[in-house]
């Protein structure tokens, strides 16, 4: 099992957000959430990757307890997530952004540097070939000297999606991928998140853009006010009337 989702729970005063929410992702599953707005997806997968704090449950990735790490350590362990808005550096360009992306740059420490240049030199060799095989992947060859605050929305999806990979991540939590992006890049982005899955990436996905997740993910999970109330494969769940309800007068997103 990949990743373990045990009982989080978080309130904001009276409110619960998110209320003991349980579930696994496999290793290298495909797998969506979904729920009307408000229903606590985004804070969930903060509390997954510790941008937020949870006030009860834990979380279990590739068989160890996460406890309280912090989001830099999750992702050290091969587990991030993107935004619902992108948050890429607008002044750096696409390389820049995909470079500043790269875990464990020696050159973060000058001290270090000093001492190990030839070690520094390899791995900065080793940084920009893997840039530029982002790069040729993400088919953004053409804006990769661009500043990213001036890319559309789509391609700002695709430099996020770039920057997780960079990571070397295994495991990569999307909020809304396809939110904001034109029909032409969501089916482009769909098919780079399967090559990659293919490659052994497991996703965890939030979308309202059902036709689109569904062709996409083989499990859906289901929120409604902070509580998970429907899981299985997409049919099942949209067949399910607790899910129909939760949306207004039953029409899914
Ligand atoms: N910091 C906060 N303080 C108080 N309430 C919050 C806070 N963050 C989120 N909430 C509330 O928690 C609930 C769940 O928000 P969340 O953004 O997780 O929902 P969501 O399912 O991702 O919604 P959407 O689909 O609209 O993005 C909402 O009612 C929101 O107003």
């Amino acid at each position: 099992m990949s990743l373990a989702i045990q009982g989080l729970t978080k309130a904001y005063g009276g409110l619960h957000v998110v209320s003991d929410v349980r579930f696994e992702v496999p290793k290298g599953a495909l797998v969506g959430v979904i729920g009307p707005n408000g229903a606590g997806k985004s804070t969930l997968f903060s509390l997954i990757t510790g941008f937020l704090a949870a006030d009860a449950g834990d979380v279990a990735f590739e068989g160890r307890s996460l406890g309280r790490a912090s989001p830099m350590e999750r992702a050290r362990s091969g587990m991030v997530r993107t935004f619902q808005v992108p948050r890429e550096f607008s002044h750096l360009t696409v390389r820049e952004n995909l470079m500043a992306a790269a875990p464990g740059q020696a050159g973060e420490r000058l001290i270090d540097a000093f001492f190990r240049f030839g070690t520094v030199k390899a791995q900065e060799k080793e940084i920009a070939a893997k840039v530029e095989e982002t790069i040729a992947f993400l088919r953004l060859a053409k804006v990769a000297d661009v500043p990213a605050g001036r890319l559309s929305g789509g391609q700002k999806k695709l430099v996020e999606l770039g920057r997780a990979l960079m990571t070397g991540a295994r495991m990569i939590l999307l909020d809304e991928p396809f939110a904001g992006v034109n029909p032409v890049l969501i089916e482009e982005l769909s098919v780079r998140i399967r090559e990659l899955n293919e490659r052994g990436i497991g996703f965890l996905i939030i979308e309202h853009d059902l036709p689109a997740l569904n062709k996409l993910v083989s499990t859906l999970h289901v929120m409604d006010r902070g509580e998970l109330i429907a899981s299985g494969t997409p049919a099942e769940v949209l067949a399910n009337p607790r899910v129909r309800d939760a949306y207004l007068g039953g029409a899914a997103a």
